[in-house]
């Protein structure tokens, strides 16, 4: 028997290849899937950064930056549209609310400064060194550029204009933290009827392993499709070079 396909734009024109991926592969081609990289900043992936300042352990993070910057690579050799998001508030932290938002009361980055306030004004600050991407990933000027001001991509951000301006229907996270900020936008993303793709080497959770296991869970069965770096990698490499 054949195994099901996803096809997230029946209707396209151009080449398209197949994703191995968990629960069915899935159709992508460079016109209607876009690469999301969430968060890889300075707060989330270096030492120093607000991550690492709240307790929570940045040594892994490290493994996923060589890992999105080959999606990288060959999803932009392909044209597929790749998309940086930035987490974070302006520098008076306007954006961020007031005690009378759940994110001032949640926010690890908002909780830490409070408790130490040496750091006021260190984290997330549009502006500073722990807002900024992490200078490995290389950044290209016709890449896209996202600020977010909550853990979800799609609230209160150009992200899902920036997407359907270019008729985008499928999404390939990657970034930090599985947990929180990816698996977050990609459940939004699911009920604005975007087809989300984890690649589960190329993303870091924040906590125990269980919350990996447990977002990885959540995505295969409910919210989308889970497929790996080599797989994406190899699938979107047969893709056309775009042209200059
Ligand atoms: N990028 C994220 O997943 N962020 C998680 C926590 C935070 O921003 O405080």
């Amino acid at each position: 028997m054949n195994e099901p396909i996803i096809d997230p734009a029946p209707s396209r024109s151009g080449p398209s290849v197949v994703l191995p991926a968990r629960p069915e592969a899935i159709r992508l081609d460079a016109a209607t899937t876009a690469v999301i990289i969430v968060d890889m900043q300075n707060a989330y992936a270096s030492k120093g950064g607000y991550v690492d300042e709240a307790g929570f352990d940045v040594g892994p993070a490290a493994s996923v930056i060589p890992k999105i910057a080959q999606v990288v690579d060959v999803a932009r050799a392909a044209g597929m549209p790749v998309v940086y998001l930035q987490n974070g508030w302006d520098s008076n932290y306007v954006e961020a609310g007031t005690p009378l938002s759940p994110n001032w009361h949640k926010s690890n980055a908002l909780k830490t400064m409070r408790a130490r306030p040496a750091l006021a004004g260190q984290f997330l600050a549009r502006g500073g060194w722990d807002y900024e991407l992490v200078d490995r990933l290389n950044v290209h000027e016709g890449d896209l550029r996202v600020h977010k001001p909550r853990y979800s991509a799609f609230f209160n951000s150009q992200l899902d204009s920036v997407l359907r301006a270019r008729g985008i229907r499928a999404l390939i996270f990657t970034g930090i933290a599985t947990n929180v900020c990816v698996e977050s936008t990609l459940r939004d993303g699911f009920h604005l009827e975007y087809f989300g793709v984890l690649l589960e080497d190329a993303v870091h959770h924040l906590g125990p392993d269980f919350i990996r296991q447990a977002s990885l869970y959540n995505v295969e069965k409910f919210f989308g499709w889970v497929s790996n770096v080599a797989d994406f990698c190899t699938a979107v490499g047969q893709l056309p070079p775009k042209e200059p």
